[in-house]
């Protein structure tokens, strides 16, 4: 996709290019793998549906070789890992990268043991184009270090971990998204926020993973603007929640009118309330 790349600020730019993103994968529905975790599937799939891509559950080291070089892109997250996925994770990372598709890592709790931080930090070194954790999962992958916030979820703000995650960018050569009230996307150098999204979003299990997949379709149908892709990922799924909450009464009719506010964007609402600016 071509874009013009000349910022004129707030969500003026940014509001045709995130549709611009939409509609390409509504066009093109790529096939999207995701090796998750158990509870995510569900919601992540439904997410991927809605937004027009192919999402594919497979996760067996057997399906690999014949499986991952149709997929156009991968989503790896570790939520609920044990020993026996991560060869299958790392498999499917390498065979991605060799293949030149681009694949997505969320490290979902990696500072809450030293077996999901290594392991974490082992898919880290097989170049995902994206990471996208909350702010406590960036903090403790840039620093390599075990420290439990609140298992799954965040006692940081994504604002905190700005540093945290420019440097990790720096490190590992991927764009870096953390989660938050203000959605921050950087690739080590530039800073973009996305102030999307209600913050009810955090009481449905599985938003984070979902909008992981989203920027994972986003990067399947322009890997080489993974940074825009991302922040507009982040920012759309932040729409479909803002829609869905006119409707919703809690977190599980939020959940379900989400779903059905991706599946319906059009483009005067995306114009109207994307809301992408660029922090640093
Ligand atoms: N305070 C908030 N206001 C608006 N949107 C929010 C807020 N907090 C989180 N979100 C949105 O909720 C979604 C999930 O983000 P969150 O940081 O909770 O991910 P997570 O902790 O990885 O979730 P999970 O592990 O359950 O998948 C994102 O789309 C994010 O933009
Ligand atoms: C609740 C939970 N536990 C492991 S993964 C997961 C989904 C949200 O990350
Ligand atoms: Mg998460």
């Amino acid at each position: 996709m071509e874009y013009n790349s000349k910022e004129i600020g707030g969500g003026g730019v940014w509001g045709p290019k995130a549709w611009a993103f939409l509609s390409a994968v509504r066009r093109q529905s790529p096939l999207v793998q995701c090796i998750t975790n158990f509870v995510s599937m569900d919601l992540m799939a439904n997410t991927l549906l809605s937004a027009g891509a192919s999402p594919a559950m497979l996760h067996s080291i057997e399906e690999i070789p014949d499986f991952t070089p149709h997929a156009h892109a991968l989503c790896i997250n570790v939520g609920t890992i044990s020993p026996s996925w991560l060869p299958a994770m790392k498999a499917a990372a390498e065979l991605s990268s060799k293949l030149g598709k681009p694949w997505v890592l969320d490290p979902v709790a990696c500072g809450a043991s030293s077996f999901r931080l290594n392991a974490c930090l082992e898919l880290v070194a097989l170049k995902p184009i994206v990471i996208r954790g909350n702010g406590s999962e960036i903090v403790a992958l840039a620093k390599a270090s075990v420290e439990p916030a609140k298992g799954v979820d965040s006692i940081h703000g994504s604002m905190d971990a700005v540093e945290a995650a420019k440097s990790l960018a720096q490190e590992s050569g991927a764009i870096v998204a953390v989660s938050g009230a203000v959605d921050i996307v950087t690739d080590g150098k530039r800073v973009l926020g996305a102030s999307n999204g209600v913050a009810m979003m955090q009481s449905i299990t599985a938003t984070g993973c979902s909008v992981t997949a989203l920027i994972t379709a986003f990067v399947a149908v322009d890997k080489i603007h993974a940074l825009e892709a991302s922040v507009a990922a982040l920012s759309i799924f932040g729409v479909a929640g803002e829609m869905g909450m006119r409707l919703a009464k809690g977190p599980a009719s939020l959940r379900m009118h989400l779903i059905d506010s991706l599946y319906g964007l059009d483009e005067a609402a995306v114009l109207s309330h994307v809301n992408i600016t660029t922090l640093s």
